[in-house]
């Protein structure tokens, strides 16, 4: 198991760019190594600092990777809450990734059939893993611990077998959804959590320093052998008393 590094920058605007940098030296790394590059993304405030940070890289060539959600919110396309709609809009009309390198949910699914019919086109994207080996998942995290869809004290925490589960009462709106299980976040290469602002402070403390074990589903995220990174502010990290490492918008991970 890699060291968990937790990295703390002043403020989102230094953090963006390295987590670009971080997000296009593995795809170059997996690239090199076996031919393509597979990311599972998150929604939330993960959205549109990714998008604009990796626009703003030159020269991003994204013609070798392929993209999936870590979890999805079951909507159409074009409503506001649907992450492939905000990443269609934000960065997948504007980078070039072939159409066939992003997997999405077929929202006219019932919430089961959709994990289903999900747990399929990872299947068939990955068919040599018994679960999806991405080389790198980027994470967010809620005020009550969440990561995908996976809240606090569901019964969702404790699935072993699935690839992706669905979820029809999640406590953040809207309450169906797909999200990938914990054997499938555990197996990444690398995973990054991306956390900032104050509303993150307490929690986070909770899941980074946490004593009496691991409650928070966040703090469930320990790849087996990937890298696993927890990119932060200062006002997120405001309460930590571990040990950081501090760096500016020039770091390279
Ligand atoms: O509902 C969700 O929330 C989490 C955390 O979002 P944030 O806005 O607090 O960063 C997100 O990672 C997940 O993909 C999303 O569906």
């Amino acid at each position: 198991m890699a060291p968990r590094r937790v990295v703390v920058f002043p403020s989102s605007t230094e953090l963006g760019p390295v987590l670009a940098r971080l997000v296009t030296s593995r795809a170059q790394e997996a690239i090199r190594s076996h031919g393509r590059f597979t990311l599972g993304l998150s929604g939330g405030s993960l959205v549109s600092m990714l998008s604009r940070e990796l626009l703003a890289l030159p020269g991003l060539d994204c013609s070798k990777w392929v993209v999936g959600f870590c979890d999805e919110r079951l909507v159409s396309f074009d409503d506001p809450e649907s992450t492939y709609g905000l990443y269609k809009s934000q960065l997948f009309s504007k980078i070039n990734i072939p159409e066939s390198g992003i997997l999405t949910i077929d929202t006219s699914l019932l919430v089961n059939e959709c994990a289903e019919d999900y747990t399929r086109k990872l299947k068939k994207a990955f068919p040599d893993d018994h679960f999806p080996v991405f080389d790198m998942l980027l994470l967010g995290m809620g005020p009550d611990g969440h990561t995908c869809s996976l809240f606090p004290d569901h019964p969702l925490l404790d699935e072993e077998k699935k690839i992706v589960a669905p979820i029809s009462d999640s406590p953040k709106p809207p309450p169906q959804r797909v999200t990938m299980t914990f054997p499938v976040v555990n197996s990444a290469r690398c995973v990054a959590f991306v956390s900032t602002g104050g509303s993150k402070a307490a929690v986070l403390k909770g899941v980074l320093e946490g004593r009496e074990g691991p409650a928070f589903p966040a703090a469930r995220v320990v790849p087996t052998h990937g890298e696993l990174f927890w990119l932060i502010d200062e006002p997120a990290a405001a309460s930590l008393t571990i040990d950081v490492e501090r760096l500016g918008s020039g770091a390279k991970l």
